[in-house]
């Protein structure tokens, strides 16, 4: 599912009208009616709904599902927001539809005429702005959203919440709080924003049957079971514990013996064949009995913490750096030197990531993929940039990192970005807000790097362990979990129920 920005969408857009030549009233049309069929399952034939039309295509898109819904027996009310002059083109040809299968048009007169419809409604079908919108709202729409969010009518937005940037970068907006909202053809960008998603509700992609086209600007597609599903690598009949590899972790400290011991048991339950914890003695004597199926490379320590020493990993398909091994300078420079001799794929977390910042040149001189899994703190830490300026533009912040320092960026979040070098994208699709704890990223280190060790292509290995570590804690809220109580060690036991469905 590619994810687009409004420029894309319109780009799509014009290749099916030009080069697909199907005309612009037709994909009007099949918006407006592949909305309603995916709106009837929730609306009821007895309640009324009120259409609320703006001046552009989205508005268009309304008086489509206004015509389908009267048809259909429904009761159904259109507001056109705009006066009558500005409605034109595609929108105007169906306005004209709706009015020959005997509809009203009630045009906006003032804001006391929209709160005696939006009172009277059970159903509010948001066709005032899709993603036409050019800076801050203006009036009168900015009062309509802010009466739109304040009734208990059900709100159904067509295409994306009206007033919603389409692109990551927008800070200031008024927009529609959506109960549902139906996209048109591509999810955009601002879907997987955390500070848009939130407006969107419960959202379904409709298609309208648009052009299949290669962006130019780079693939960004939403990861979805059927990716997962095809990408995964399926284990073989004849495979032997060598065939999905040996990984090797290394973390660990006296203080944080427990992130290194859910990395492992995460990495063994996803999959990889051997794995071993490489860590100091403190650490290995109070883990190695919880996860007894690893085997450990014991590490020179001081005051317990690693210490600079030259490490053999030439038996090890990839390894995974950083979880507790906690923050002194001793750590960092044996970490550094680690990353800079070993020749195999290396994934960095948490205070690895810290010891690494100074040195990101010699990491983009690696031979071999690096793979840095920052949380947007983190990420402010490695670039210099704040977590607000991350969270606005995290695609654009990816992409730019990825390609300086020739690294695979997992930036973890509500919606997970990973980045290939080339600025490829895809987006995880899985998770929920139970993961916002302690030792979450222990455990996802841990999938990563057993999907690391087998053969698939980088991004898609990436994100299928992200994909696999959101769905098991997706399952366990759904079933005798809630995202208060849930641990990050339930993720692991949930483990068995995602790869059983896989
Ligand atoms: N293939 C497709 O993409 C299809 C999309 N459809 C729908 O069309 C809209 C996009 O339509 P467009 O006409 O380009 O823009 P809008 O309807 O979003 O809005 C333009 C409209 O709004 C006014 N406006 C712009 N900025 C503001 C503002 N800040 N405040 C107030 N008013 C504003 C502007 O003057 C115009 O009048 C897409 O989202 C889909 O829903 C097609 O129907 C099917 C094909
Ligand atoms: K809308």
């Amino acid at each position: 599912m590619q994810i687009v920005t409004a420029k894309e969408m319109y780009e799509i857009d014009r290749l099916t009208i030009e080069k697909g030549g199907v005309d612009g009233k037709l994909l009007m049309e099949n918006a407006g009616r592949s909305i309603v069929n995916h709106m009837l399952p929730i609306i009821d034939r007895t309640k009324s709904i009120l259409v609320l039309v703006g001046g552009g295509n989205n508005g268009g898109d309304g008086f489509v599902i206004a015509r389908t819904l009267l048809t259909d027996g429904y009761d159904v009310l259109v507001v056109q927001l705009v006066p009558d002059y500005k409605i034109k083109g595609e929108a105007a040809y169906h306005k004209q539809l709706w009015l020959n299968f005997g509809g009203i048009v009630h045009v906006f007169q003032d804001t006391s005429m929209i709160r005696r419809y939006l009172l009277d409604a059970d159903i509010v079908v948001d066709a005032m702005l899709g993603i036409g919108i050019s800076g801050e709202v203006r009036q009168p729409l900015k009062d309509v959203i802010g009466l739109v969010n304040q009734v208990e009518a059900l709100t159904i937005s067509v295409d994306i919440p009206s007033g919603l940037p389409a692109d990551e970068g927008e800070s200031h907006f008024e927009a529609v709080v959506a109960d549902y909202t139906f996209i048109v053809e591509h999810p955009k960008m601002s879907l997987f924003l955390e500070s848009c998603s939130p407006f969107y509700g419960k959202w379904e992609v409709v298609k309208i049957g648009l052009f299949h086209s290669n962006l130019s600007s780079g693939s960004r597609i939403a990861w979805r079971e059927r990716d997962v599903k095809r990408t995964l690598p399926k284990r073989s009949r004849n495979s032997h514990k060598g065939t999905h590899g040996r990984g090797l972790v290394i973390g660990g400290s006296s203080t944080m013996p427990g992130s290194i011991a859910m990395t492992l048991k995460a990495a063994l339950r996803s999959g990889a064949g051997l794995i071993t914890g490489g860590t100091i003695n403190e650490v290995f004597s109070s883990i190695a009995s919880h996860c007894v199926e690893a085997t450990y490379l014991p590490l020179l320590g001081k005051a317990g913490a690693m210490t600079t020493q030259p490490v053999d990993v030439s038996m090890y398909n990839a390894i995974a750096i950083g979880m507790g091994m906690g923050r002194n300078e001793e750590t960092a420079a044996f970490t550094r030197q680690l990353v800079k001799d070993v020749t195999k794929p290396i994934l960095i977390d948490a205070d690895g990531l810290h010891h690494i910042k100074d040195d990101l040149a010699s990491i983009s001189q690696r031979k071999q993929p690096t793979i840095l899994t920052p949380h947007p703190g983190e990420m402010a830490m490695l670039t210099g940039i704040s977590v607000r300026e991350i969270l606005l533009h995290p695609f654009e912040v990816s992409k730019q990192f990825a390609y300086e320092h020739n690294v695979y960026l997992v930036l973890k979040g509500p919606h997970t970005i990973i980045t290939d070098p080339n600025g490829n994208q895809l987006v995880n699709t899985t998770g929920n807000q139970g993961l916002a704890k302690g030792g979450s990223g222990d455990v996802l280190s841990g999938v990563l790097l057993a999907m690391i060790m087998q053969e698939q292509s980088m991004i898609e290995a990436l994100a299928n362990g992200c994909f696999i570590h959101g769905k098991s804690a997706d399952l366990l809220i759904s079933s005798h979990r809630s995202t208060e109580d849930l641990l990050a060690t339930d993720v692991i036991d949930g483990l068995a129920s995602v790869f059983r469905t896989l």
